[in-house]
């Protein structure tokens, strides 16, 4: 079934079109990147479908409902969850601790927090954390952990919110390319394993060819391709523009790597 549908998004910021008649759709438990050189429209296009920013023109559906323009509180409380970046976590607590606290804000129970915090939501936390392979390291204050384990951790933060469809900008920034495979292993395995539609963005073309269903390939606002990774690879126009000798040895390697 379709999640989620962009139809003719336009955007423009005085007078850069940053995003122009950009239309895709994203199925339950697909995992669809979006890719193209700096200022292609990515960060736009992932944030029109976010809520943080209003196309001015073009609509935005999930699961056939129109969320068009809506508040990012609102987007997220229809299912919209969205990875955070480390500073967003509470680096004192410990990691069970923190996604306790995303647990109870889900749940709107913040006002017991004070008395109650370290009971709430417990076992739901550690089953999370348990999800993400960080059970093991639940006690210990999440400022200790390795950037990995912290990505990891934030992870498990969106998923108590129960969501439908995650966006994840840049999922892999700044983590080593080992634990870059992990990661994307580990969002894919959870995507697929429970339907839930899975936007990124990324610069990692080992990552988005390795992982991603489909990708949807902008430059200057357009999207200039969109398919399967072999297709995409093997389009003349994005290699091209885009890919060039680096995306093809990318995708080479994500083949060596998927065929053992
Ligand atoms: N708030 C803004 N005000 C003015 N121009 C903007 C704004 N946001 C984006 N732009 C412009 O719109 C275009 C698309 O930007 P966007 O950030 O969406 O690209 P991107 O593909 O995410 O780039 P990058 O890979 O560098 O993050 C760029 O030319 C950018 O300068």
């Amino acid at each position: 079934m379709t999640l989620l549908a962009a139809e003719r998004l336009n955007k423009a910021f005085g007078g850069v079109v940053a995003a122009k008649d950009v239309s895709f759709a994203l199925a339950e438990g697909e995992m669809l990147a979006i890719i193209g050189p700096n200022g292609a429209g990515k960060s736009t296009t992932f944030n029109m479908v976010g809520g943080q920013l209003a196309p001015d023109s073009g609509r935005v559906l999930l699961a056939g409902a129109d969320i068009t323009g809506q508040p990012p509180r609102a987007v997220c409380r229809l299912g919209v969850g969205r990875t955070f970046q480390v500073a967003q976590t509470f680096l004192s607590m410990t990691v069970l601790g923190n996604v306790q606290m995303a647990l109870i804000a889900h749940h709107g129970r913040t006002r017991e927090v004070v008395a109650r915090a370290e009971a709430l939501y417990r076992n739901q936390a550690l089953a999370l954390l348990d999800r993400v392979g960080m059970a093991a390291e639940a006690e210990r204050p999440i400022g200790e952990l390795a950037y990995g384990d912290v990505k990891r951790v934030e992870l498990a933060i969106a998923l108590a919110a129960s969501p439908r469809l995650l966006l994840m900008d840049e999922p892999t920034a700044g983590m080593a390319p080992r634990e870059r495979a992990g990661l994307m292993q580990l969002v894919a395995n959870i995507a697929r394993g429970q339907g839930i539609g899975v936007l990124f963005t990324e610069h990692d073309m080992d990552a988005v060819f390795a992982h991603a269903d489909r990708i949807l390939v902008l430059v200057r606002g357009e999207v200039i391709a969109e398919g399967p990774p072999e297709q995409v690879r093997a389009n003349a126009e994005v290699q091209r523009v885009y890919l060039g000798q680096s995306g093809h040895r990318a995708a080479l390697r994500a083949r060596r790597a998927a065929h053992g």
